[in-house]
């Protein structure tokens, strides 16, 4: 059976509509079922002068794997018909619940993966809903404690030892105890979702210079070595903490299958510079799993025929590779 991924349509007003039909033009090795409104596909549709064939899908159907040109929609409607640019915060249920249904579906079975086209965390808060992420929603509906985001693109690895804090709060998140767990996450991933039986992670400090020896902080003394020091009992092979400045390069990246970062933008920027529009978001750690792309909404865009759609095809590309290892991994 092809692997069957369910892609949630993202903020309506942004380009997830428009990267997803450009999508549809091509052959995939799977089964593809667009969680969304097909009322605001077929409007993109015709505004980009696109002709696929929208097909509305319901529960228990079955699901052929990916026609060109043809799009099977899970049809739950928007609240405000959408429009290219403009947000609309009473939209931001309609873009949650399908993330609920995409989330209902695997847990019963009739998908393998989740893709998601990406959302506007500022209108969802604007309608009342905290919300900081995919990653950190799919955590909290799923009951998973702890989950780790991880970018992949041009052979590149980044995960994240916090996600979505404020500068002022990244320190203060840090504990040997958070590291060791995200440590581990990552690295039975990498084992169990990308095929590497011995990973390589490669760890930066949180302070420059990596503390330069407790003069410039002390995380690295007192929270980042001896939690390294712990696992490396334990079997793991990591190298850290070093300097942030100087461990993307290639004399210490090509000795490692991936890179932890301690906050968001010690890592991305990194990873964008080397790879945006064609690299993966995945959540490591879920009961499921999860990709996306690697760029937001780009409102800009939206309607323009100008978004790239290359990092959705490499988010579904990793997503069939992750069902496949995690199948063949099935007695
Ligand atoms: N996975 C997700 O749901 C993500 C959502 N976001 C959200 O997206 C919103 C906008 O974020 P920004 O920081 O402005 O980042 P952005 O990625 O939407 O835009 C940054 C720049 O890249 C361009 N760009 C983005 N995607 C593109 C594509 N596919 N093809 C061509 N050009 C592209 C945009 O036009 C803009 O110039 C925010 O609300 C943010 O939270 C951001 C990242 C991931
Ligand atoms: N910068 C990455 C990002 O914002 C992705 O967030 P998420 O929605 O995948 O949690």
């Amino acid at each position: 059976m092809p692997p069957r991924l369910a892609l949630s349509m993202g903020e309506p007003a942004g380009i997830g509509p428009d990267i997803t039909l450009a999508l549809a033009a091509g052959d995939l090795p799977a089964a593809l079922l667009v969680i969304g409104d097909i009322d605001c596909l077929r409007a993109r549709a015709s505004l980009l002068g696109l002709s696929v064939d929208l097909r509305e899908w319901q529960p228990g159907m079955a699901l052929a794997a990916h026609q060109a040109d043809t799009l099977w929609v899970r049809h739950l409607p928007l609240a405000v018909p959408c429009e290219p640019g403009r947000l609309d915060p009473a939209n931001a249920p309609a873009v949650l619940g399908w993330l609920d249904e995409a989330m209902d579906l695997i847990r019963q079975g009739e998908m393998d993966a989740l893709v998601t086209a990406p959302v506007q965390k500022s209108v969802i808060n604007e309608a009342g809903i905290p919300f900081t992420g995919h990653t950190e929603y799919l955590a909290e509906r799923t009951g998973t404690p702890k989950v780790v985001m991880l970018l992949t693109g041009r052979g590149l690895r980044v995960a994240l030892a916090t996600t979505h804090l404020p500068l002022s709060e990244v320190a203060g998140a840090l504990s040997m105890a958070e590291l060791q767990q995200v440590l581990r996450i990552l690295n039975t991933s990498l084992q169990r979702d990308f095929g590497i039986p011995v990973p390589r992670i490669l760890v930066a400090g949180l302070n420059p210079h990596a503390g330069e020896s407790g003069h410039l902080g002390r995380e690295e003394i007192t929270l980042i070595r001896p939690a390294l020091d712990a696992l490396r009992a334990e079997g793991l092979q990591l190298t850290g903490p070093l300097p942030a400045d100087t461990l993307f390069t290639p004399r210490y990246l090509d000795q490692h299958d991936a890179v932890l970062a301690m906050y968001h933008d010690q890592g991305l920027p990194v990873l964008k510079y080397h790879a945006f529009g064609e690299a993966v978001n995945v959540t490591l750690g879920l009961p499921l799993v999860r990709t996306s792309v690697d760029h937001g909404t780009a409102l800009d865009l939206a309607g323009t025929g100008r978004a790239e759609a290359g990092s959705l095809l490499a988010a579904i590309e990793l997503a069939i590779d992750m069902v496949a290892h995690r199948r063949a991994a099935t007695p």
